[in-house]
């Protein structure tokens, strides 16, 4: 007698979808599974593009944690900004273990398909370029690329018209040491942010007196936390680039290894880092 297969149905599990939603129909997979085209023929394609994809749903998510921490953060609500900024770190250290998937990929492999891409590049990605905005690494010139995407030029440029989230931070530093009144030196929306001594000398209070600055303390830490996963992801690009395509040209047009590069010197919270050498 041949045993009959397992039937999950006979124990409840419900097997029929056809007039109920599916998973694949909550979570729309259809579009979602069906968005990878490779141009070419080369096997290593369809890594690149998931690769791709995966990091711009990643990203996604850290600019929706960021946006709400940043609410919660202006609202004084601090125990969820924490939460969402810890995630805001889970999601880079998420995004840095992917590194070794893409990294399985030799520049035989790569050289393959990379004509196929024409000028297309990761430095046409607006969702990082938000996150780099809200985190306070601002450059007008960066919106450039998208002004034939109107709605998107335009949340980038709305992005760069609020104070970004170190910011507001800075603003919550001031008002909590120097009380409610107090202003920070009034924070430049369109460059980066530069390092500024006052705000060290507040930091470093921060510092030097935790238990009765624990809620500063502790968004400090959360900051550097973010930065320091940041900053790996950079890494990882940079390297990961040099092992791919050596010292060549990027397909965007900059130098490529050399822009990257140029782009780990970036400090998004300079006072954070510089009082460490103070304490
Ligand atoms: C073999 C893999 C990769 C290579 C060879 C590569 C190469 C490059 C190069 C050369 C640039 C400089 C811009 C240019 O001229 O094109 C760049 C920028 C960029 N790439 Fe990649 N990349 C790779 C993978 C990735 C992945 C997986 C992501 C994730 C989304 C990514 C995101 C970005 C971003 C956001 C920039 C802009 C960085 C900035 O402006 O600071 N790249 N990439
Ligand atoms: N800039 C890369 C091309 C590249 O990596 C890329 C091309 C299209 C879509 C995403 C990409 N990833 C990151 O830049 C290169 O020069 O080979």
């Amino acid at each position: 007698m041949t045993p009959s297969a397992y039937d999950p149905g006979s124990d409840g599990a419900k097997m029929n979808y056809k007039d109920a939603m599916s998973y694949g129909d909550y979570l729309h997979l259809s579009p979602v599974v069906s968005a990878q085209h490779p141009l070419s023929n080369a096997h290593d394609e369809m890594l690149f593009i998931i690769q791709h994809q995966t990091s711009e749903l990643w990203m996604k998510l850290a600019i929706h944690e960021l946006m709400s921490a940043r609410e919660m953060m202006n609202a004084g609500n601090m125990p969820p900004a924490f939460k969402m900024l810890t995630r805001v770190a889970r999601i880079f250290e998420q995004l840095n273990g992917a590194w070794d998937v893409l990294r399985t990929m030799t520049p035989s492999e790569y050289t393959e398909f990379r004509d196929d891409l024409g000028p297309s590049s990761g430095f046409q990605s607006w969702q990082y370029r938000m996150i780099e905005f809200i985190l306070g690494n601002r450059n007008p010139n960066m919106v450039k690329p998208h002004a034939h995407h109107p709605d998107i030029a335009a949340a980038l440029e709305a992005e760069l018209a609020r104070p970004s989230f170190y910011d507001d931070a800075v603003r919550l530093l001031y008002t909590t040491l120097d009380g409610p009144g107090a202003v920070p030196p009034a924070p430049n929306l369109n460059a980066p942010h530069e390092a500024n001594d006052e705000i060290k000398a507040r930091w470093k209070t921060v510092y030097e007196n935790v238990s009765d600055y624990w809620m500063l303390y502790e968004l400090a830490e959360k900051l550097v936390d973010m930065e320091d996963y940041f900053r790996r992801w950079r890494f990882n690009h940079v390297t990961t680039v040099e092992r791919v395509i050596g010292f060549k040209r990027g397909t965007g047009g900059t130098a490529g290894v050399a822009y990257l590069r140029r782009m780990l010197e970036v400090e998004l919270f300079p006072e954070l880092w510089h009082v460490r050498g103070d304490l």
